[in-house]
């Protein structure tokens, strides 16, 4: 990552504001989301002390059972965008349907979608997580938006970012004109950019991916991953290093510092739902960031935000990163499906 000048994310967006980039609703809407998250890494952050580890003794609507802090980050986020004016509506992977905001409320003309606890495995053994969140405008006209509204494709994002709560918490964001990071100071309680335009290296010898999933991915992908396991000595004639986190915002991170690839294909177990990851608040937010940072993002068959979506909490193969390696498995996707 290239080092910045440290100014704070405050002022960043005054900037992005002034530049004509943004508007002052949406400068003000990404103050409070990044708001929300301080206050995720602080709850985050007490751990164990905190009484927030464990289970919530919940599901919610993906059949998967929640953790308590699932529960608070998604009633942090949900309570500090209700109230802050800019949103007609909001949707979460906690929560079966989006909602508009109440009539009581000022209403704006945005739509906030969100993962509020990425990588809830690795919340009781004390391993990164994050939070993910996507923009979009509310479609002209709408007052009070329902699902079908936020079925947009992630080219129509106007923001999205992430906050990696790891040994220092980190909100990386873009508004379509490059990716920068900015870091938590804890003592003045700021996000400090320290990383401007952020470029992921073309090429990689690093991959992310699960691999005990293997058996159960299709043939181009069980032949890709085979010839980057092969090294030096097979086809690609270079070794491969592995890494995978389980929190998908910490392997992004590590892709935005120093380049990698992460993949979350297709298998046999979750074919009937479309993959694994959720397209809405993890692969298009991602996938904005990502190609903003130089890299590419596809679900091995097309272009991943121009994926039209069809519900909410839709999944999709996930294949993300350098651009030159997101291609190369893109290329053994379609020499699959030609033969
Ligand atoms: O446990 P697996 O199958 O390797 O899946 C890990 C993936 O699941 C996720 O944890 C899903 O996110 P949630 O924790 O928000 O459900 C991703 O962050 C991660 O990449
Ligand atoms: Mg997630
Ligand atoms: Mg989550």
């Amino acid at each position: 990552m290239k080092p910045a000048k440290p100014i704070s994310l405050t002022r960043y967006l005054i900037e992005e504001q002034h530049a004509g980039r943004i508007n002052a609703d949406l400068r003000l809407l990404i103050e409070v989301v990044a708001r929300a998250c301080k206050t995720i890494s602080m709850s985050v952050g007490k751990g164990a002390l905190g009484g927030v580890l464990g289970d919530a003794g919940t599901g919610n609507i993906q059949g998967e059972a929640q953790k308590k802090l699932d529960v608070i980050a998604n009633d942090v986020l949900l309570e500090a965008n209700a109230w802050g004016g800019h949103l007609a509506g909001l949707a979460s992977e906690e929560m079966d349907h989006s909602q508009p905001i109440p009539d009581a409320f000022q209403r704006g003309n945005y739509l906030l979608l969100f993962d509020p606890l990425d990588g809830s495995s690795n919340i009781d053994v004390n391993i990164s997580v994050g939070t993910i969140f996507s923009v979009l405008r509310c479609p002209d006209g709408v007052t009070s938006p329902g699902d079908e509204h936020f079925l947009q494709p992630g080219t129509t994002q106007v923001c999205a970012g992430y906050t990696t709560y790891g040994p220092s918490t980190m909100l990386v964001l873009t508004v379509g004109h490059g990716t920068h990071a900015f870091t938590l100071d804890r003592e003045v309680g700021s996000f400090i950019m320290t990383a401007r335009d952020i470029q992921i290296p073309a090429d990689t010898k690093e991959f992310a991916i699960n691999m005990s999933n293997q058996r159960h991915w299709e043939p181009p992908m069980q032949r890709y991953v085979a010839d980057l396991l092969a090294g030096k000595d097979g086809p690609r004639g270079k070794d491969f290093n592995m890494r995978w986190v389980a929190s998908m915002v910490a392997d992004v991170h590590r892709i935005l510092t120093r380049g990698g690839v992460f993949f979350y294909p297709l298998d046999a177990k979750c074919r009937d739902k479309g993959g694994k990851l959720r397209l809405m608040y993890e692969a298009n937010p991602m996938s904005f960031i990502v190609e903003q940072a130089g890299g590419a993002a596809s679900t091995g068959r097309q272009r991943m935000l121009e994926v039209q979506p069809t519900g909410l909490h839709q999944r999709v193969p996930v294949m993300l990163g350098s651009r030159n390696e997101v291609a190369e498995a893109v290329r053994y996707h379609a020499e699959h499906d030609r033969a």
